[in-house]
């Protein structure tokens, strides 16, 4: 794994949101594989700094999340659609249609689960995924003890993950208990993966990450399988990873 080291968390925003451009100058009709979170909100208001200001065009890319709550529907605002419409994609030329969450509200799960991961298939794999990483290592709403050779599921989230998340809603009560997202191996078929973490609070999830051995009951352990990782992270998130 790759690690990129930033001062901050702008430093990481700007370093990753530069790489992305990159590519997306490259080869116009990219797969992104997009994450939400407070994380990658900085990457994605360069993103849109840099459409406005350059002039780099979505108008061929294709995305698709990781993950969506259970129950909730598009147009809720603590929905993953509403998020990415509002931070990113309502900036852009990107087309809606080419922009993809699985669908918390729909009425069959295993259908839709099914349906996604067909979706990924269809697009011949994501080429660029961004991930941000939970505090005991969960990647998309994969949490400890799902297996690496998952594809996309129905999750039940942790106390942990849904008390971290309480901040966006009005109280724990209103978190939903259960997400549907991408497996662990539907992740891992991305050519490439970019990892974010950004704050102290990630610190000790960053550290498992790079000294630790592939754990199912560590998620982001799985990326040790993978052969394109960049971990874009700033001093604090790796505060206890040594520099050389
Ligand atoms: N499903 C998301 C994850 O994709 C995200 O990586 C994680 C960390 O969030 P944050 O970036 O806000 O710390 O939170 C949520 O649970």
């Amino acid at each position: 794994m790759k690690i990129i080291r930033t001062a901050d968390y702008n430093d990481m925003s700007q370093k990753a949101a530069q790489l992305m451009i990159e590519k997306i100058r490259q080869q116009p009709d990219l797969t992104l594989g997009l994450a939400t979170g407070s994380t990658p909100k900085g990457v994605y208001a360069e993103l849109i700094k840099d459409h406005q200001k350059n002039g780099t065009s979505y108008e061929k890319i294709t995305t698709i999340n990781l993950d969506e709550y259970i129950g909730l529907p598009p147009f809720d605002p603590n929905s993953y659609r509403h998020f990415m419409n509002s931070e990113l994609f309502d900036h852009l030329d990107i087309r809606l249609e080419n922009t993809h969450l699985p669908k918390g509200a729909a009425e069959d799960m295993p259908q839709e689960c099914e349906r996604y991961e067909q979706l990924i298939k269809d697009l011949a794999d994501i080429d660029l995924q961004l991930l941000g990483i939970g505090r005991n290592g969960h990647i998309g709403f994969n949490e400890p003890g799902t297996s690496f050779q998952s594809r996309t599921h129905v999750v039940d989230l942790a106390e942990s993950t849904r008390k971290a998340n309480a901040r966006f809603f009005n109280s724990i009560e209103d978190v939903p208990a259960q997400a549907i997202t991408m497996g662990i191996a539907s992740i891992l078929d991305s050519r490439e993966i970019i990892l974010l973490a950004s704050g102290s609070a990630k610190a000790e999830a960053i550290r498992q990450l790079v000294y630790g051995e592939p754990d199912e009951q560590f998620p982001a352990s799985a990326l040790k399988l993978h052969e394109n990782v960049t971990i874009i992270a700033d001093e604090e998130a790796l505060s206890l990873v040594s520099k050389d």
